[in-house]
């Protein structure tokens, strides 16, 4: 366990486009372009969809949503000032404070514009103007323009679900004869399977599909070498100590928050880890937090947790529809509960939830465990700061801590903290894009409780 590092950091300033070149200078620059291109054309190539359903209205509606795009894409490309939002949803409001509180914070002389202000901000804005720009027009205001990449990473990655779906039942049948032992080394083969599952992001890919091809078990010991933290010790210990003799002489387990990232095969990878801690009974409750609506590109909906179950349920193989149902059970038990609180699709840092979300952040102190999936949710946690990599996660945290929590990441942004001193160096040296190629991953764990 390392120690809290008690020192307090300068925060050093957000990542953006302003250092040329950089990652983020390269994704404003080339990749969310490309993205706002591939949701212009989903639209366009469905305007028949939209004329069958919503006759003239739905053409109208697709024409309009275009445009709106299509100008959001010129703003980006050419770095033109952020506007506010003009939805009316409930978010609305806060979205709009938001842009006014960076404003502040930049000054008068300097418009909030996308290739001057934090990239944190202006890709998470992005989304909510897709958001905006199909709000805008009903009746396509449902439509999830990210619909056929999710469903497709599932349907291209049926092997990897399949292998996963029958080791998970292999482990369930003689879950009764397990040491804990052997129950902390399956335990460990499940969590690396939903850490790997994050390579599956379609965001960084810009929407090229990027399925599972091999089996997620078997190439885990191959994956190792590329895990640059592992605190899964901590997590474990932290399931295990949330075990209390309950009344009825029974343990009672804990209750597990994942933050949920991708659909498609992450998404399985985290509800066979969800059904592995609720039936070793090292959980006795699971709660999963998705997104409001379609969000970097293949980021968890209610629609697509649903959609995901019932998919595996009807699954032509034994073990992925017997997981399936058991899954439904859960949820319909209340086993497993699904959340999609609105500050997951806004672009605050975690270390201002107490403050900006505090039913969330109460809530989420209600969880023995956090786990929060995938990279952008390390670079809200981390406040997509440009941290030395040798600070400790806890002081990157800047006080954010409602439970025990844990990331599960793989390294997608340049932003990498609580490494040992000269790993970064090393790393850099071997292989430059370390950072950003998805290659390594961390299994990163804080808790306040062990101040
Ligand atoms: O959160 P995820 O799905 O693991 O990754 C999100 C992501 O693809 O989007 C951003 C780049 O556009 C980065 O944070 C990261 O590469
Ligand atoms: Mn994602």
């Amino acid at each position: 366990m390392m120690a809290a590092d008690q020192t307090v950091h300068e925060v050093p300033p957000s990542l953006s486009a302003k250092v040329v070149g950089s990652f983020a200078y390269l994704t404003i620059r080339d990749r969310l372009p490309t993205i706002l291109t591939k949701v212009i054309d989903t639209i366009h190539r469905n305007k028949n969809k939209f004329f069958e359903e919503y006759g003239e209205e739905g053409i109208h509606a697709e024409k309009q949503a275009i445009s709106l795009l299509s100008k959001l894409r010129n703003e980006l490309q050419t770095d033109k000032p952020v506007l506010p939002l003009t939805d009316d949803q409930q978010d609305t409001e806060s979205w709009n404070q938001y842009l006014q509180r960076q404003q502040r914070l930049q000054g008068d002389q300097e418009s909030v514009s996308w290739f001057k202000s934090p990239w944190l901000y202006v890709e998470c804005y992005m989304y909510r103007k897709i958001q905006e720009a199909l709000l805008l027009n009903p009746p396509i205001s449902d439509f999830d323009v990210f619909n056929e990449g999710k469903t497709q990473s599932y349907f291209e990655s049926q092997r990897a679900i399949m292998a996963l779906c029958t080791y998970l039942e292999g482990i369930k049948k003689n879950m009764e004869e397990l040491s804990k032992n052997q129950l902390f080394e399956h335990f460990n083969k499940f969590l690396q399977a939903s850490l790997w599952g994050n390579k599956c992001d379609l965001s960084i890919s810009a929407g090229q599909e990027n399925s599972q091809k091999t089996s997620p078990i078997e190439s885990l010991s191959s994956l190792q070498p590329f895990v640059l933290v592992d605190d899964s010790n901590l997590v474990w210990s932290t399931l295990i100590s949330a075990q209390r003799p309950g009344q009825t002489g029974m343990t009672s387990a804990s209750r597990v928050d994942i933050v949920l990232d991708n659909a498609g095969f992450e998404l399985v990878t985290d509800l066979v880890l969800a059904d592995f801690l609720v039936s070793s009974g090292l959980a006795r409750q699971i709660h999963f937090h998705g997104k409001s609506f379609p969000w970097f590109v293949s980021d968890v909906t209610a629609n697509d947790f649903q959609w995901t179950i019932r998919q595996t349920m009807a699954a032509n193989h034994k073990w992925m529809s017997k997981s399936g149902v058991q899954w439904q059970h859960f949820v319909k038990e209340g086993v497993w509960c699904y959340h999609d609180h609105p500050f997951w699709t806004q672009p605050h840092e975690f270390c201002d939830m107490a403050a900006d979300a505090p039913d969330l952040y109460a809530s989420l102190q209600g969880a023995d465990l956090a786990l929060f999936k995938g990279d952008l949710n390390y670079r809200k946690l981390t406040g997509d700061r440009d941290w030395d990599h040798t600070v400790s996660f806890n002081a990157a945290l800047r006080g954010f801590g409602p439970a025990p929590l844990c990331s599960l990441r793989t390294l997608k942004a340049n932003v990498q903290v609580g490494l040992q001193p000269g790993q970064g160096e090393k790393l850099t040296s071997n292989d430059p894009n370390w950072m950003t190629s998805g290659k390594y991953a961390i299994i990163q764990f804080y808790s306040q409780k062990s101040e």
